[in-house]
């Protein structure tokens, strides 16, 4: 019925503009006047459709509980880019009565869900995962800055990478990289000390220390180059990433073109930032080129693997091509750094905000581990392993904080979670940020940074072990910092050592406490992010080197 009357309107309007147009060479003839009309409509039916009719009235999620407020064009997506990152996801999580999925529109009425209970976050993340994939304009935007690696490969391709690059992360590998990361630590904390002068005290961006030293972690552990970040913060490497991770407000304009406008053509605009990304991509890709000719001679020259680096391992597999390889080691300099070092930062926040928690952890730092003075001592895993607190503060920073807030997922074809249908290309919300603070997973106490959920008391039984070990919540989905199953964090156990170490070498050595003591109350910061959340304008500390160690 519909398509007969755009036929007709196209037919009788097209005789008419034919008919009454201006004669010459500028009137249209009918057929052409006529396909214009339809087009015409099929636009506007269309829109109209898809952003006033569909959501509302015909979607199969319609019954599914549904955010409120949303804007009559823009969906939430105005609401969602104005605030902090996924502080929406937890507060409808919290507020919106629900059995593990919430609806909500994205900009121009598109609907999305919201993954809320563990048993839907089961079924999306590990047991019906790769019939969610991440959308292709998302890995289109990553990719440019994070290679097309392990991160964003898909299906039988992402299991074929993520097989042959196991090796580099299981844990008796990665335990061999703790001196790395006291090493790194050490250095660190020296250059600090030396900023702080005869005074022994100055004033740091904190994440900006904290992203140097991961970008040279991930360097020697990672690839085996030093990159020598700490030491020279004007290096291209360190500028390049600078620019790269800085917090921006979301460009509005351009997430809305984005729904519009495929990723491809909008990464060809004329514009400022495609310039400045495109040429930050080229020098990364070319640092990762000479990393791995430099790792095949040395490998060649000694007939076989000599570093226990991810690169070398990958190389080792036979499994990469070199360009492949530029791309998984795109994606681990980026994920690898940037992540930890947003982790460190709001670690160091908080202690700053709780001085009784710092003095304590402090206290078992000292106890248990090296000065950073101590240049010969070498720590390893079980060191680390053996200190509850510095574990305690660790994760629940990851929890609290999760310096992923959120990520994206499509339906790659037409399937189900928890019974409800969920039509390809759907696409779903997994909010790290909104699941860890869950109240029905972690008690009513969710909402506040309390270290001593993750500690058993002495002589506890082995339940309550348990159950301190995963700090006090009961499903393995409420702590969701890493994700889990395929698509989890491949860098998990890494970065848990990374952040130990790191953690433990600055607040054995320094006091902190914040240069703005309005920023005592989280609400007063302003925080942005694009893949990791952290503070917009940097986190400003006064470090005091504490002496007696
Ligand atoms: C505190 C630090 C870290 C956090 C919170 C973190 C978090 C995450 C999360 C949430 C994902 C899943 C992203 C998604 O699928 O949307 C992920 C994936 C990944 N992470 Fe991490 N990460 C951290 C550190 C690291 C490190 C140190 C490395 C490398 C050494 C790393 C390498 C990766 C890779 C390669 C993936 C993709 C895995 C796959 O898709 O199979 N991450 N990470």
């Amino acid at each position: 019925m519909a398509l007969k009357l755009m036929l007709a309107t196209a037919v009788l309007g097209g005789a008419g503009w034919t008919y009454l147009g201006q004669d010459g060479s500028s009137r249209p003839s009918f057929a052409q006047a006529a396909a214009v009309l339809l087009l015409a409509q099929v636009f506007v039916y269309h829109g109209i459709w898809s952003l006033f009719v569909y959501p509302f009235w015909f979607s199969p999620l319609r019954h599914l509980p549904t955010a409120s407020g949303g804007h009559w064009l823009l969906g939430h997506g105005k609401k969602i880019l104005a605030a902090k990152p996924a502080v929406l996801f937890r507060e409808w999580a919290l507020n919106i009565p629900n059995d593990g999925l919430i609806r909500y529109y994205w900009l121009l009425n598109r609907e999305r869900l919201l993954i809320t209970s563990p048993k839907a976050l089961a079924e999306v993340l590990v047991t019906n995962n790769y019939a969610f994939q991440k959308p292709e304009n998302v890995r289109s935007m990553l990719g440019r800055v994070l290679g097309y690696g392990v991160l964003l490969a898909e299906g039988d391709e992402h299991k074929r990478q993520r097989r042959n690059l196991m090796p580099a992360f299981a844990f008796r590998h990665i335990k061999d990289l703790y001196p790395v990361f006291w090493d790194k630590a050490r250095e660190v904390v020296q250059a600090m000390t030396t900023e702080c002068g005869k005074l022994g005290e100055a004033e740091f961006e904190a994440g900006e220390w904290a992203s140097r030293v991961t970008l040279d972690i991930i360097g020697v552990a990672g690839l085996g180059r030093d990159f020598h970040a700490i030491q020279d913060d004007n290096s291209d490497i360190v500028q390049t990433y600078k620019f790269l991770f800085k917090p921006r407000p979301p460009a509005k304009f351009l997430v809305f073109l984005a729904t519009l406008v495929p990723t491809w053509l909008l990464q060809r605009l004329p514009l400022e930032r495609n310039r400045a990304i495109d040429g930050a991509s080229q020098k990364i890709k070319s640092v990762c080129r000479d990393l791995i000719r430099e790792k095949r001679e040395k490998m060649m020259a000694h007939k076989g693997r000599t570093d226990v680096d991810i690169l070398s391992v990958a190389i080792e597999s036979g499994q990469f091509t070199d360009e492949n390889l530029v791309d998984q080691l795109m994606t681990f300099l980026a994920a690898g750094h940037e992540t930890t070092s947003t982790a460190l930062t709001w670690a160091i926040y908080e202690l700053a905000r709780s001085p009784e928690m710092q003095t304590r952890l402090r206290n078992e730092i000292r106890e248990k581990l090296p000065s950073t003075d101590d240049a010969d001592a070498k720590i390893t895993s079980l060191d680390i392993d053996h200190m509850p607190y510095l574990n305690a503060v660790c994760n629940e920073s990851l929890r609290f904080f999760s310096p992923v807030p959120m990520t994206i997922r499509e339906a790659a074809h037409d399937t189900t979670i928890q019974g409800v249908p969920v039509k390809k290309g759907t696409r779903l919300t997994i909010s790290p940020y909104a699941v860890n603070a869950d109240p029905k997973l972690w008690g009513s106490d969710a909402s506040q940074f309390n270290p001593d959920r993750w500690i058993s008391a002495e002589g506890a039984s082995d339940e309550s072990n348990k159950r301190a070990a995963s700090g006090g919540a009961e499903s393995n989905y409420a702590f969701l910092s890493f994700l889990h199953g395929p698509r989890s964090c491949i860098g998990m156990g890494f970065a848990k050592g990374e952040f130990a170490c790191l953690l433990a070498a600055w607040i054995g050595r320094f006091e902190f406490e914040l240069v703005n003591k309005e920023e005592m109350d989280l609400d007063k910061i302003d925080i942005r992010g694009g893949v990791t959340a952290k503070p917009a304008n940097g986190l400003y500390v006064k470090a005091k080197v504490v002496p007696g160690y």
